[in-house]
């Protein structure tokens, strides 16, 4: 297969941004218009680097929101693989543990990716492989609001410890990275998930894309 035979879409924004909604809700619809095989969906966060060596104290004193917490060389190793036709094997992240777990994912090539995290477009290599970059704008007091509620029910954290994390380094690495890493971005969506008009626009952009492959 040739270099351009998987089409990478990278979806970022702040923590509880929207991201994995938008990108969720783009995945089912174009996997029912263009069928399973066509469409897949990876996480950054699959990419934390593993920590199984830090006792669970460490790890919680660990920013999750800088760049050098992603095993990005990986990520991008993979970015690659898929380009060239090859099937991956993506961590497992569990996010109560702050580590990977033994399982992978197999991940067979798709004619189209779409990748989903916080820190893609602060990386220069990671811009250099993808072919359209989003992000999802949310005002970050509503992105607090979501993670808070989300990291209580989901991802096992006590009210005290969303807090903490937010103030010392959800917050800071958002406004030193993240935010900055817009200016990448070839487009910036406002209301994510729910943004209907947007959602139709990336569909479309997308199957030009394929149809201009
Ligand atoms: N536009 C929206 N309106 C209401 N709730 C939303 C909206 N977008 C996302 N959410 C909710 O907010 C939480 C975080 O959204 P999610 O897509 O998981 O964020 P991210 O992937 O950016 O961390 C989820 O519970 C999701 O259902
Ligand atoms: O072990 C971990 C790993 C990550 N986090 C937090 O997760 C968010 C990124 O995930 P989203 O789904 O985009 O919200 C990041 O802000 C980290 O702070 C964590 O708390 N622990």
């Amino acid at each position: 297969m040739s270099d351009q035979s998987c089409i990478i879409i990278a979806i970022t924004g702040a923590s509880a941004s929207g991201k994995s909604l938008i990108s969720s809700t783009i995945h089912k619809e174009l996997c029912n218009e263009l069928g399973y095989e066509e469409i897949g969906m990876i996480a950054e966060d699959s990419y934390y680097k593993d920590q199984g060596h830090l006792s669970f104290k460490e790890r919680i004193k660990t920013n999750y929101d800088h760049p050098n917490s992603m095993d990005h060389d990986l990520l991008i190793q993979h970015l690659k693989a898929l380009k060239l036709g090859n099937a991956i094997d993506i961590p497992v992240y569990n996010y109560v543990e702050h580590s990977r777990t033994q399982e992978v994912t197999h991940f067979e090539p798709k004619k189209v990716v779409i990748l989903e995290g916080i820190l893609l477009l602060t990386d220069e290599r990671i811009r250099q492989e993808v072919n359209m970059s989003v992000f999802v704008d949310t005002p970050l007091d509503i992105c607090f609001i979501r993670r808070l509620q989300r990291d209580m029910e989901e991802r096992g954290r006590s009210l005290q410890s969303v807090i903490e994390q937010y103030q010392a380094t959800v917050r800071p690495m958002f406004l030193q990275f993240i935010e900055p890493s817009k200016q990448y971005a070839d487009i910036v969506v406002p209301q994510g998930g729910k943004n209907r008009i947007a959602i139709n626009m990336l569909k479309a952009q997308i199957k030009h894309l394929l149809d201009n492959k």
